[in-house]
């Protein structure tokens, strides 16, 4: 008996709505809730799908007054609203059934919504979602919004035993002996039969659920604390495909499970992958992200030049780049646009070819961003200083690496290079350098609203600093995969630092990487000469 009362005990003296259907669960639970002092309200709901319906509904009404707790009675053609929108029976019962007892707990002012669901309806869901091959065996959840699900370690036994010593019937319900129905099924000839062999096998099943329940919401913890700009290609599936599933449901997005695999896959390879959702929305996983139809393209925010058109692509456009003219169907491809989006891509073209093309971030020919009056992007300039200071840091045998900061006007008030070795100190890097020289200029250490633009990912002492002075936007280069914090090794702002700095990376990534690797094969060349000798 005190497995019963001892989870209804917290609700003594409040209000709560309790899911009275007439069966011996949810009489028991009420009988409970008076016992312990609580202040319950029946709500019952009436599906009109059996003949017998009206006359429960009746029972559960007069059960109600005998106890004088307050009532309130439903009755809903669940049939003809399933008809109607297009949903199976028992979602639509489940579904109409939940709106009923929400809306009797705000009429009411119950803070609780309660059911009757017992160990063995949990059991019997873990074994329906093992059958339907569902991704987490996690049962029924004890906790919905308002609804508690206090009985999910009660046997049917503790509660006939219970009903039984106080005398009190219940209504049996003629479907739940109707085998056409699965969880009938279930509890009337699959259970006896595993029973037979496994006499634990409910509790053994309830366990699987909660244990499955709290893997569920750590691997859901850690999909959440994915940042946007972390590489993906290392990340357990797991957790990307749970990834996946929240950034489809904060679109709203219909999917099934089979999507889920499909993006997830694609975003560890790193290959782009369409996929057709049920809705009919078209999404694109392409460089380890998820873009949601349309998201990967720009119009104009500018007035173009006399003599410029804006278009989409046609045979044969080309554009002038600083490694020379190049065909544009080559540098989508590189660029991994999906081929079915290609056509979408905004340009504007000149008589030269094209001069600017539509994607995020923009992309502009050589000197077409001066013809059309636009200023040269200061984070652009920002790391081409940061990789002027890196190659000065390179001739002086340093490891090369370059940084700047801006203030929030975009202008430069702070830069630093390597000097581990001239100072012989390893923590002499560009970063701190730029950091100390901005905050002396500032005359403030804290740098908010300031953006640290550095030619390789940062360490995770540097990242460290930018998080203390408070810098509003990290820019990098190239990744760093031996110590970088934004990823390369580890993403260090998965975790909660009270400051989130936004990070975009890969910013002219591969001429910083160049300098690197000329700068290491350098240092090797040094090294087998000074061996030679
Ligand atoms: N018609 C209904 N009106 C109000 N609440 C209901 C109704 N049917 C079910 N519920 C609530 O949902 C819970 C789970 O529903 P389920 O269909 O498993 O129960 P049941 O077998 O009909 O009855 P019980 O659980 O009371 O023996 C019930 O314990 C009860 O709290």
């Amino acid at each position: 008996m005190s497995t019963l009362l001892a989870p209804l005990r917290p609700y003594a003296g409040r209000a709560v709505v309790v899911g009275v259907s007439g069966g011996a669960d949810s009489v028991a639970l009420l009988r409970a809730l008076v016992q312990v002092r609580a202040r319950p309200v029946v709500v019952h709901l009436d599906h009109a799908l059996r003949p017998g319906s009206a006359e429960d509904a009746a029972w559960v009404q007069a059960f109600a007054a005998q106890l004088r707790v307050g009532h309130m009675g439903t009755r809903v053609d669940v049939a003809a609203v399933a008809a109607r929108r297009g949903w199976n029976m028992e979602d639509a019962a489940r579904r109409i059934r939940y709106e009923v007892l929400g809306r009797g707990a705000r009429q009411h002012g119950a803070e609780a919504v309660l059911t009757a669901h017992t160990r063995r309806d949990q059991a019997e869901t873990v074994l329906m979602e093992l059958l339907r091959g569902e991704a987490a065996l996690t049962g029924i959840p004890s906790v919905r919004g308002r609804v508690r699900r206090p009985w999910l370690d009660v046997s049917r036994s503790e509660i006939e035993g219970y009903l039984e010593a106080l005398g009190q019937d219940w209504r049996e319900d003629p479907t739940n002996a109707d085998v056409t129905y699965t969880r009938a099924w279930l509890r009337a000839e699959v259970m006896p039969v595993l029973a037979a062999r496994f006499p634990g096998i409910e509790a053994a099943l309830a366990r699987v659920a909660k244990l499955s329940q709290q893997d569920n919401q750590a691997l859901n913890d850690l999909a959440a604390a994915l940042t946007p700009h972390g590489p993906r290609e290392q990340l357990p599936l797991a957790v990307l495909r749970r990834r996946v599933a929240q950034e489809l449901r904060a679109a709203s997005l219909p999917f099934h499970a089979g999507h889920i695999d499909q993006l997830a896959q694609a975003h560890r390879s790193g290959e782009t992958r369409h996929v057709t959702l049920p809705g009919g929305q078209d999404i694109t996983v392409t460089g380890g992200a998820l873009h949601l139809g349309g998201h990967l393209f720009a119009s104009p925010a500018f007035s173009w030049p006399d003599g410029w058109t804006l278009r989409k692509r046609q045979a044969g456009d080309r554009i002038r780049l600083p490694g020379g003219t190049r065909k544009l169907s080559d540098l989508l491809t590189d660029l991994k646009v999906p081929r079915q989006q290609r056509d979408q891509v905004p340009l504007l073209v000149s008589g030269q070819g094209v001069e600017w093309i539509g994607l995020e971030p923009n992309i502009w020919a050589v000197g077409a961003r001066e013809a059309a009056g636009q200023k040269a992007d200061p984070v652009d300039t920002a790391m081409g200083e940061a990789l002027m200071l890196a190659h000065e840091a390179a001739l002086a045998q340093e490891v090369p690496v370059g940084a700047v900061v801006l203030d929030p006007a975009g202008r430069v008030v702070g830069r630093g290079c390597n000097t581990s070795r001239v100072d012989g100190d390893m923590t002499r890097h560009a970063e701190l350098a730029a950091l100390r020289a901005a905050a002396a200029e500032l005359g403030t250490p804290y740098l908010s609203g300031c953006t640290l633009v550095v030619t390789l990912e940062p360490c995770p002492m540097c990242l460290g600093a930018a998080l203390e002075a408070r810098v509003g936007r990290i820019v990098y280069g190239a990744r760093n995969p031996r110590a970088g914090a934004l990823g390369g090794v580890s993403d260090l702002l998965t975790s909660n630092w009270g400051h989130v700095p936004t990070v975009t990376g890969g910013v002219r990534a591969k001429e910083a990487a160049r300098l690197l690797r000329a700068s290491f094969q350098e240092l090797r060349r040094r090294k087998s000469e000074s061996a030679d000798l």
